[in-house]
């Protein structure tokens, strides 16, 4: 770890002089998240609970809410790659990738801007760590563009703006402009505006790859790059098209859940709401590649992606297929299911199962604003409940079932696990391993030494505005904490 550190403390000396605005100054203008009002009324409810209140105290418990609004409009401080470590070691890996990034960064590093270090995670096997740089001082430019909301929250991730992510642009740009990128984070620009004026974020700046008529009036459909964004306000490499066979970009609560379900080699494994397959990838690497990880989502398109992922990263032991999970027991027990490793399938089939359930997604990060309405983010706990009821007729008995969302209500958490308990006596609440993130939030009359055993990665906790690293134990700590708010539950069927 100290010689991960001294890597990070060598690429920040040599970016250093491009922050010469304090961060402070930046943070006051990147905005909290915006929320419909119901919604953040709700979670103002949810995170002033009275058990949390009593534990916290009114003054904090506001602090970590006000926290919590502010975090999820950043992005997290490191990007996290999952390896493939079923077909190369580690070191191979971060070698080839340092090379390519060395190619892909090359004209930057002539710029004055040194490569991204590499960090491996100390206690993820499968996990490397670059540091993420921002928020950066980047000079407004007279020239803007317009990209949609989920288009400005992945140029904050490290990705350059698609010709469909753009909404308005300057009457003559043209290739080889250089342009400012906003968010327009309230959803209100037209595709094809030419100078919009409505509420926008500054995302960073980019040189043009289209011409505006290239990207606003072609015949078909418009794909590619069409700003390759080469001083974003947060600095984090491009990883799009990087060693697709040896690297897959993940969120690190998210490479944890697949430890957590713990499959081994040989076994039967049902991931439930799979695509795009990046838990489902994970768990057959686990594996070796040996025994059957059943993939099943509704939606088609989606599954043909699961099928890409798997491909890409040579996992043989997926069959991915299009299904609704809730209905995926064989509904009579005299009537025989269609194949082994095919819906519907008979009670107690699975060593494992993983439901990485459909969600608000209140979690995600970067998210500068979210449309939702209440009802929307009501929605998800009867649906979850369905898929639970599954899950758990699909469970062998001695077998694991893995809980996980990307949320952070207690209607799809802590309240889950409560009514879980309740319902199934035959379930016990099991010990994560490992276990990164924080307990359980009170507020579901869970027990301490029930919250004990769930998992929160709450980065309102440890958040402090921007993400520089002080120390080789901040670096593992913000790897750890300052990641997207996720849950998980581990439970065993008796
Ligand atoms: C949180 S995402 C899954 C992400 C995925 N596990 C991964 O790591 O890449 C939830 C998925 O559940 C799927 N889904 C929603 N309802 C479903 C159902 N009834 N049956 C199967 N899949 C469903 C959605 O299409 C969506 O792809």
């Amino acid at each position: 770890m100290q010689r991960a550190f001294q890597l990070v403390e060598k690429w920040r000396r040599k970016t250093q002089r491009r922050f010469v605005v304090s961060t402070m100054s930046i943070k006051s203008v990147f905005p909290k998240v915006a929320l419909k009002s119901e919604v953040q009324e709700y979670l103002h409810n949810v995170y002033m609970n009275k058990e949390l209140v009593s534990e916290l105290g009114e003054e904090e418990a506001e602090k970590v809410f006000d926290s919590l609004l502010s975090c999820l409009s950043h992005p997290p401080a490191l990007t996290c790659l999952r390896a493939s470590t079923h077909t190369h070691t580690l070191q191979d890996i971060q070698h080839r990738l340092e090379q390519h990034l060395a190619q892909q960064q090359g004209s930057d590093c002539c710029a004055g801007r040194s490569f991204t270090p590499i960090i491996h995670h100390p206690q993820l096997p499968d996990v490397l760590l670059l540091p993420v740089r921002g928020p950066r001082d980047v000079r407004i430019l007279d020239m803007k563009v317009v990209v949609g909301a989920q288009c400005g929250s992945a140029v904050l991730r490290g990705a350059h703006v698609f010709a469909p992510g753009v909404l308005s642009a300057p009457k003559f740009m043209k290739a080889g402009d250089i342009v400012s990128v906003f968010s327009d984070v309230e959803g209100r620009c037209t595709r094809g505006t030419k100078d919009f004026q409505g509420n926008k974020v500054f995302v960073g700046n980019g040189v043009c790859v289209m011409n505006r008529s290239d990207i606003f009036c072609a015949e078909g459909p418009v794909r590619g790059v069409a700003i390759k964004m080469d001083d974003a306000l947060y600095q984090s490499p491009s990883f799009d098209g990087v060693l697709p066979n040896e690297v897959f970009l993940q969120n690190l609560p998210s490479v944890v859940v697949g430890h957590v379900l713990g499959p081994r080699p040989g076994e039967r494994i049902l991931d439930m709401c799979a695509a795009p397959g990046g838990k489902t990838t994970h768990i057959a690497a686990l594996m070796a590649n040996q025994g059957v990880v059943v993939a099943l989502d509704k939606i088609k398109s989606k599954v043909e992606k699961i099928r890409e992922n798997a491909d890409a990263l040579r996992l043989h032991c997926i069959k991915a297929h299009c299904y609704n999970s809730i209905q995926a027991i064989c509904p009579d027990l005299t009537h025989s299911c269609s194949a082994a490793d095919a819906p519907p399938f008979p009670e107690e089939s699975f060593d494992r199962i993983l439901l990485d359930a459909p969600c608000s997604g209140l979690g995600q990060r970067p998210n500068m604003a979210i449309n939702y309405s209440l009802k929307e983010v009501c929605s998800y706990q009867p649906l979850q409940r369905k898929l639970f009821r599954t899950a758990v007729q699909l469970m062998k008995k001695g077998g694991v079932l893995v809980y996980s969302t990307c949320t952070v209500t207690l209607a799809e958490n802590e309240e889950q696990v409560a009514w879980a308990l309740k319902t199934f006596p035959c379930l016990t609440l099991e010990l994560q391993e490992p276990h990164l993130g924080s307990q359980g939030m009170p507020g579901a009359e869970l027990s301490h030494d029930q919250l004990r055993l769930l998992q929160r990665f709450r980065p309102e906790f440890s958040w402090h505005g921007a993400t520089d690293i002080h120390g080789p134990e901040d670096l593992l700590l913000k790897a750890n904490t300052d990641t997207i708010g996720f849950f998980i539950a581990k439970f065993m069927k008796r």
